[in-house]
């Protein structure tokens, strides 16, 4: 059986105020993350993630508890040692604008490399491999200040990788990159949390890929608990729905999405499968109705869409009409009364 590279014995995290006041935000935790995982710490802001990410790099004093990493507890470990068990990626921004993208990569070398920071052979192969992967080589002899954020981004996760260590901490990786970026380097953490058997924690507020990508997702709440588990099973638990429960946010277990609006306008029955379908309800449950899939009650309004014809009929006692877009069948919708409209009163 593996061991556990990253241990949280009854951790309690937080903030202290003077000599004697405590501020917890959250524990006892009780954790373990083993080499291969990717793991995706989601909560809604302020629930104590970057607290959580920041104490067990040892940056933060914990409250209670102990962390251990490669079983030996952090408040042991000299800067040295923990500098080859762990690499951190922060959010904060980089002052050192007079650094070159190549230098800034290779200072992920110097728990290796010692005073002189000469590289070897094995540090130049460690730092190109860790260019190749993040794909920053088109920067590579650029200033840093001469980057974008989602630039720097991908640039301190290339020195991360160059540091070579088993465990791998993110504070929000994603915060500056769009989305196919995002997607990309879900992807790359996830491959290389599998080909590399290093483990990556990484802090998120990128749900649906979170959901998608995380061998274990951790779930901090608003009060300081934690749940933890593969994703799909606290979707399923409603673990999922109840951390970010919020006025007016409505989790849709069926898809994995959030949605703004919580319909209870006038039923309309939906037949049809496929995108179509799919975004159809979408700009249904915007409007404002409750889409229905099955018993559809005797006054109900009745949609059928066609997957492959692009087309919208719509059935009502002696009404029958067909439509080509989403906006005429929205449209066309828009002369029976509906009940009433959700969804002004969100509040992201
Ligand atoms: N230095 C501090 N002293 C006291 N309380 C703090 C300090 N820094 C942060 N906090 C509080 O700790 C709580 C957790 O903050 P933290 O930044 O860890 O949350 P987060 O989950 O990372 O939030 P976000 O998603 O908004 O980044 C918040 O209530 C915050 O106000």
């Amino acid at each position: 059986m593996q061991k556990p590279i990253l241990k949280a014995l009854d951790l309690s995290i937080g903030y202290k105020k003077g000599a004697k006041t405590e501020i917890k935000i959250a524990g006892p935790l009780r954790f373990e993350v083993l080499p291969g995982q990717l793991i995706c710490l989601l909560g809604p802001n302020g629930a104590g993630k970057s607290t959580l990410i920041r104490t067990l790099a040892g940056l933060q004093h914990m409250l209670k508890g102990d962390v251990e990493i490669a079983g030996e507890s952090i408040l042991h470990l000299r800067p040295a040692e923990m500098a080859r068990k762990l690499s951190m990626v922060l959010t904060e921004k980089i002052r050192s604008g007079n650094l070159n993208v190549y230098s800034l990569v290779a200072l992920g070398r110097y728990p290796y490399t010692g005073w002189l920071g000469t590289l070897s052979t094995e540090d130049k192969k460690m730092i190109s491999w860790a260019i190749e992967a993040t794909q920053t080589a088109p920067f590579l002899h650029r200033k840093l200040d001469q980057l974008s954020d989602g630039e720097i981004q991908k640039v301190m996760l290339a020195r991360a990788l160059a540091q070579d260590t088993p465990l791998i901490i993110l504070d929000e990786p994603t915060a500056h990159l769009d989305l196919p970026n995002r997607i990309e380097l879900m992807r790359l953490l996830h491959q290389l949390a599998r080909q590399t058997n290093k483990a990556i924690l990484l802090s998120s507020h990128e749900l649906d890929l979170a959901l998608q990508a995380g061998d274990q997702v951790w779930l901090l709440d608003a009060e300081g608990n934690m749940k933890q588990g593969v994703p799909e099973d606290l979707v399923l638990n409603g673990s999922f729905e109840a951390t970010f429960d919020k006025a007016g946010f409505h989790f849709d277990k069926a898809t994995g999405t959030f949605s703004l609006h919580q319909s209870k306008g006038r039923p309309i029955y939906l037949t049809g499968e496929g995108a179509v379908a799919f975004w159809t309800r979408r700009a249904l449950q915007r409007e404002g109705y409750t889409v229905i899939k099955d018993n559809p009650p005797d006054d109900a309004l009745e949609l059928s869409v066609k997957e492959n014809s692009h087309k919208w009929i719509i059935k009502h006692k002696d009404h029958n009409s067909e439509h080509q877009t989403i906006a005429a069948m929205l449209a066309a919708l828009s002369i029976f009364p509906k009940t009433h409209a959700i969804g002004s009163n969100i509040k992201l």
